[in-house]
Order: structure tokens, then C-alpha cells, then sequence
């Protein structure tokens, strides 16, 4: 993706699949390919509303990077928790320790530049910056047509909301999740505990170690498939609020892998995507389906939060001890190089 030599980093090897005959969830496959003509983009809206209202979860393939192109980006994903120091993990990688998730993540801002990083990842920020822009403008956007068309909205009205240079804080995530037998019967093998993303859109680079679930509807816990270069795309709250409920912010949560997957790394690599912050996450009633939905959601005029104010309150509420499902909240938690600990 970069125009010069790109700088060296081991391959990350990631797991084989497992074999284990888990329960998974039957998500739908959007072919992103098919978005160029109109018959196209229309049968994928169709595709993608009923995902989005229902399991609030799909698949995207063809999204214009290729295998090798992802396989690089997990190497880069690597490098914050294999190649920086103890030392400089303490400034920037920010470790979820305690009772409530175990994890270790490594934001970066679509705006790369936007805070300092740890020395080894420096080299490979003209291709986390290349990646955070085919997200935004080549995976995103084309998201947000098809599911503005699923409103009946203009095709433009969602892709306005979630301009790449506004002020915001949509951002490239990279994930690991470091465990010991001890913590693992102390969280009941559950690695990260239920919640919806509080963003608008959740993409996902599906890989191999299953671990990820959701709850249906019918409030049983199934299995994420992983495919191979695909993107595994979920809606999350402020979706949830501009669309009235009838896209939904599905609860999902991380839990220990099957036996044969136990002793893999598990890598994860994101892009966490949010309305500018400046939008006010209340539902956009021109939308005819929204005038049309029974049970349409809404909070009062007075109340509705911007996606800054919504973005910072869930962040502020992790960590606390009550139990209702709470989200990954904790991408503020290194601000202008201070970090922030949430431990439980
Ligand atoms: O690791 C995963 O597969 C999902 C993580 C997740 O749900 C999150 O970070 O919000
Ligand atoms: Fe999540």
C-alpha cells in the first residue's frame, strides 16, 4: 500500500481453524464487489437492511484488500504487543486488567498523526494510514449507502455523518488477549463480557481462533464462523439511535476458544467507525421506514447525545461494578500520551 519499500516485521502466523463442531450463527455474505452497478447496489441494500435489522451482523467479501494485503496488516497488528518494550507498553498499550476483561489494545486514530506511538510501530504509519482510509472511503462508506437506501434516505445521508477528516474518533484497532489458566477460571472463560459497540459500524477482519458470539433474538449465544479475508460487520449503538431501533446494535462477547485453538495468540484487527462527533444521535425521522416502524425507539429531544457526549459516557462507565452489558469503552484511556487505567 505504501509507495516506498515497506519496513520489515516478522509474519504473524495465525492459528489453523478449529474443529471443534461449535453452534455458529448463520450470517448472510455481502459481496462488496457488486456495489458498482445499481442492480447490484440495490440487491445488496436489500441484503444488508435485513442483516442489519435482524442479527444486526454479516459478512463482507471483496472489499478490495487482498489476502496478502490483510495478512500484512496482522503483522503490523502484531508489533504494539510483540516488539514494544515493557517500558513503552506502559505509555501507550493500554492493559484491561481484573475481574471484568482481560485484554491488551492498541488504538490508532484514522488521523495517525493525532498522537505519538511507540517507536517500533512509527515505520508502518504511512500503511496504518493507507488501511484507515480504504476503511473509511472503500468499505465504510459503501456500507452506509446500502443501509441509507435501506431507509429509503438519500444514499449520501449516512456517508455525511461520518466524514473522514471531520473531528471524530473513529479509529484502526489492534487487539490481543494475553491469558493465564488462573484468570481464566476467575472470568469464567469469558474473555470480554457482553456489549454492543457504541460506535455505528464495527469492522471486523474476521480471523481464525473462534471466540466471538453473539446473542440472537431468541437469546441463545452462537458462534462466529471465521471466513477467510472477509470482514465481519456489526452495527453498534449509534446506528442503533439514528435508525429508530430497526438497525440493531446486537450484543456479542468474546469467550475462550475450543480446546485445540487454546494455545494460539489471537490477534485482532479493526476498524472502529463513529458518526463525527458533533452528530446528534437522534433518529432520522425523514426516513419513510422510520415513519413507518411501530416500535420506533427514541429518547427525549432534551436528551439525545451528540456521539461525543455518548462516546465519552460509555467510556467513563466501564470498568464499573454493575452488570448490565457495557461496551469496549476505553479507546480514550491514552490521551495526549496519558494514560488512563480502568481497573476493576
Ligand atoms: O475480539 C473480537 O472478536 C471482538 C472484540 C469486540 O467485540 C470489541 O472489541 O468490541
Ligand atoms: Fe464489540
Amino acid at each position: 500500500m505504501a509507495d516506498v519499500v515497506p519496513p520489515e516485521t516478522p509474519h504473524y502466523v495465525p492459528a489453523p481453524e478449529t474443529k471443534a463442531d461449535v453452534d455458529y450463527a448463520d450470517l448472510p455474505i455481502i459481496d462488496l464487489s457488486k456495489v458498482s452497478t445499481p442492480e447490484g447496489r440495490l440487491a445488496l441494500a436489500q441484503q444488508a437492511r435485513d442483516a442489519m435489522s435482524n442479527q444486526g451482523f454479516f459478512y463482507v467479501i471483496n472489499h478490495g484488500l487482498t489476502s496478502a494485503q490483510t495478512g500484512r496488516m496482522f503483522d503490523i497488528a502484531d508489533v504494539p504487543f510483540a516488539r514494544v518494550s515493557e517500558e513503552e507498553k506502559k505509555i501507550y498499550v493500554h492493559i484491561d486488567g481484573g475481574v471484568r476483561d482481560q485484554l491488551e489494545h492498541y488504538n490508532v486514530n484514522r488521523d495517525v498523526r493525532k498522537r505519538q506511538h511507540p517507536e517500533p510501530l512509527r515505520p508502518f504509519l504511512p500503511e496504518i494510514e493507507a488501511f484507515a482510509r480504504h476503511n473509511h472511503e472503500n468499505i465504510l462508506h459503501p456500507i452506509l449507502r446500502l443501509l441509507a437506501i435501506g431507509l429509503e434516505l438519500a444514499e449520501e445521508t449516512l456517508v455525511n455523518l461520518h466524514g473522514f477528516s471531520s473531528v471524530g474518533e473513529t479509529y484502526v484497532r489492534f487487539m490481543n488477549y494475553p491469558r493465564s489458566k488462573e484468570e481464566e477460571t476467575k472470568t469464567n472463560n469469558v474473555w470480554l463480557k457482553g456489549h454492543t459497540d457504541f460506535g455505528s459500524i464495527t469492522i471486523l477482519y474476521s480471523q481464525p481462533v473462534a471466540a466471538l458470539q453473539i446473542l440472537t433474538k431468541e437469546g441463545a449465544w452462537k458462534w462466529v464462523k471465521h471466513v477467510e479475508n472477509a470482514l465481519v460487520i456489526n452495527a453498534g449503538d449509534a446506528l442503533e439511535f439514528l435508525s429508530g431501533g430497526f438497525y440493531r446494535a446486537t450484543i456479542h462477547r468474546v469467550v475462550q476458544p475450543p480446546p485445540d485453538q487454546r494455545t494460539y495468540t489471537r490477534l485482532g484487527l479493526f476498524y472502529f467507525c463513529m458518526t463525527d462527533d458533533n452528530v446528534k444521535l437522534a433518529p432520522l425521522l425523514e426516513s419513510p421506514v422510520l415513519q413507518r416502524l411501530e416500535n420506533l425507539k427514541r429518547v427525549d429531544d432534551a436528551e439525545v447525545p451528540s456521539m461525543e457526549v455518548w462516546r465519552r459516557g460509555r467510556t467513563a462507565a466501564y470498568g464499573q461494578s454493575d452488570l448490565k452489558p457495557m461496551g469496549n469503552g476505553v479507546e480514550e484511556e491514552v490521551i495526549n500520551g496519558v494514560v488512563v487505567k480502568h481497573y476493576n
